[in-house]
């Protein structure tokens, strides 16, 4: 089992802004950011190993479109036995290089094909689940609805989208609440003032989140007719769309 490194990554002054950048130092402090950043992400990534549990047929594939380091991948290998492949797909070499590092001793892994590659160029097919889990948030927004067409187009009879995202708050009371909560619980995990204010100016416009209607109703523009929001945790929220 490989160990994470201690996200430190934004605790040290570091002049202008760089945008953030899914790059080696990140891949290798990664599980441990997430977990800190993300309230509620255990939860999610077990959570749709039980999706996939429920929806997966022998001879179709899952795809975990921006794997990182394969968390769902392998939440997924340990729920579902039997002929399933899962393709898992990032564009970032050194989160690939670190999936196939944590697969080594990991069972049936052979069923397991890391793919580095931009998701929009990826072939969506015989696709029984597809989870775009805080992946969708990081591509351009004028390319998501293409993106969410061809996963519809590619799902088998009965499969399903995980989407999971996190979402653009109303800027009224409740919203304000949502956000200050986010980082709370970002301090509470140990942030230091400075990384939560550097890593908020390094997301700024790349990642760029939507409000939970834009997602919904982009999901029913993509032809799904089924969307059922599952899962929520402050300003993180999770459907699942089927066709
Ligand atoms: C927040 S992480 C996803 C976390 C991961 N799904 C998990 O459950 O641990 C976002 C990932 O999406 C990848 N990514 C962003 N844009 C992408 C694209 N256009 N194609 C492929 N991967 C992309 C990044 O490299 C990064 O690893
Ligand atoms: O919103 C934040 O501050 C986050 O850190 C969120 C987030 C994400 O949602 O992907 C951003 C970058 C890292 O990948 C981990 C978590």
């Amino acid at each position: 089992m490989i160990d994470t490194e201690p996200d430190d990554l934004f605790d040290r002054p570091s002049g202008p802004v760089r945008p953030f950048e899914f790059d080696a130092d990140v891949a290798r402090v990664f599980p441990d950011m997430v977990r800190r950043s993300v309230p509620g992400y255990a939860e999610l990534v077990g959570l749709s190993g039980l999706v996939a549990r429920r929806v997966a047929r022998p001879g179709t594939r899952c795809y975990d479109l921006g794997c990182s380091l394969g968390a769902v991948t392998r939440s997924i290998l340990r729920q579902v036995t039997g002929e399933v492949r899962v393709v898992a797909v990032d564009n970032a070499p050194a989160m690939i290089e670190g999936l196939r590092a944590r697969l080594a001793d990991v069972p049936h892994s052979g069923r397991v094909e890391p793919v580095c590659a931009d998701v929009r160029e990826v072939a969506i097919e015989n696709a029984s689940l597809v989870v775009l889990n805080l992946t969708l948030q990081f591509i351009p927004r004028d390319a998501r609805l293409e993106l969410l067409t061809r996963i519809r187009q590619g799902l088998v009879p009965g499969g399903v989208l995980i989407l999971a995202e996190k979402i653009q708050v109303s800027d009224d009371r409740g919203g304000r609440f949502l956000t200050q909560l986010h980082e709370d619980f970002k301090r509470a995990n140990g942030y230091s003032e400075m990384a939560i204010s550097g890593k908020r100016a390094a997301l700024d416009r790349v990642l760029v989140p939507e409000t939970i209607e834009a997602h919904e109703a982009r999901l029913s523009a993509a032809g799904f007719v089924g969307v059922e929001r599952w899962f929520q945790s402050l300003n993180f929220v999770a459907w699942i769309a089927w066709t």
